[in-house]
């Protein structure tokens, strides 16, 4: 488990930095920190792996304050987005070279990289050097070195950066499986919300320096607590919006039935409705006249852009002809309050 309760932290002689970080990883699971260039993750890893120190606040892995300890004490795995492995070094010295670190002797130190070799699938590699490997393998090696010593956590900046598209697919199934099968605590770094949904249990949304939501992947998507977080977690249509009535508000689209009973008379809000959920067909509730700009062909699906009541709207799906009509189910219509 690893915790930060109140981490603030600002460099020397800067406004830049983390505010206020709350975050709890549970044991074995994997927290995925997801945000723009220079919203604070990399300043993030960099306080856990003990590179920096914070201003105020505690970290805690498995119960144990690691605020004072170095970034040796800390027992941390980290793989770097350039993997960072010794040229002159083979795959198998490269595993084996933090046992030697921690003065493991040579049998012992080779027949537990020999094992890790099997377990991260460079099996036959093993005296090779890292230049005359693929780009997946060098990730493969960088990954085994970093979890030789059993680590108590495995930290993974941008691990996927460097490689093709279909290739990170790949690695980002191969690592998920990895993770899973040794129970490591893990935290990953990344701007590619693809590779956040598909890998991890929780994404935590960074932005300026803050967490604007900590939450399960679909949770994150269907129910984003702020406009910022809709806006970045996938594509959105958001709206500004005022109550007219419990389960009922109007926006630049007109009226609209939405699942709120709560909802207050006067109260402003936003709304969100993802692309996906628009459907060409008359619905019983929300059903609007469309003009039609044009549509872009994605091959599975297709997103026509349309005008309803002066409003530009997305729509995605099966939507093969322009649609002449959009419907929206009352409880695919988020409300951001
Ligand atoms: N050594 C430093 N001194 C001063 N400011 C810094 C330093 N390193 C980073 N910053 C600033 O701190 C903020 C957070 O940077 P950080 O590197 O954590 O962002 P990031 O989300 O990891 O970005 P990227 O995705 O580009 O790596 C940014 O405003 C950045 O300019």
């Amino acid at each position: 488990m690893i915790e930060f309760n109140n981490i603030s932290f600002r460099y020397p002689g800067s406004n830049s930095g983390v505010n206020d970080i709350n975050l709890t990883i549970n044991k074995g699971e994997l927290l995925a920190i997801l945000g723009q260039s220079g919203s604070g993750k990399t300043t993030l890893l960099k306080l856990i792996a003990g590179f920096e120190k914070p201003d105020s606040g505690i970290i805690r892995v498995n119960n144990k304050d690691i605020t004072p300890l170095s970034c040796q004490q800390r027992n941390l795995g980290i793989v770097f987005q350039d993997y960072a492995l010794f040229p002159h070094m083979t795959v198998l010295e490269n595993i084996a070279y933090p046992l030697k670190l921690k003065n493991i002797d040579k049998d012992s130190r080779l027949a537990r990289a020999a094992a890790m070799v099997q377990k991260t699938g460079l099996s036959g590699k093993e005296q090779m050097r890292p230049a005359n490997l693929s780009g997946g393998q060098q990730q493969r090696v960088a990954l085994a070195r970093a979890l030789i010593f059993e680590p108590s956590a495995l930290l993974l900046d941008e691990p996927l950066s460097a490689l093709d598209a279909g290739l990170r697919e790949d690695m980002r199934q191969e690592i998920r499986q990895l993770q899973q099968q040794l129970g490591i605590t893990t935290i990953l770094i990344t701007h590619d919300q693809e590779e956040a949904m598909s890998m991890a249990d929780q994404v935590a949304v960074m932005k300026n320096g803050r967490l604007l939501q900590v939450d399960r992947p679909a949770n994150l998507y269907h129910k984003p607590k702020t406009v910022d977080v809709a806006q970045f977690v996938g594509r959105a249509n958001i709206l500004p919006a005022i109550a007219l009535e419990a389960d009922r508000i109007e926006c630049a689209l007109g009226q609209l039935q939405v699942h709120a009973p709560e909802l207050k008379a006067g109260q402003q809000l936003h709304i969100m409705i993802r692309p996906e959920h628009w459907s060409p067909i008359a619905g019983e509730h929300n059903t609007f006249a469309v003009e039609h700009l044009n549509t872009v062909f994605w091959g599975p699906t297709c997103q026509a852009t349309v005008m309803i009541n002066g409003t530009t709207i997305k729509a995605e799906g099966q939507l093969h002809t322009p649609p002449t009509n959009l419907s929206i189910h009352p409880e695919h219509i988020h409300l951001i309050s």
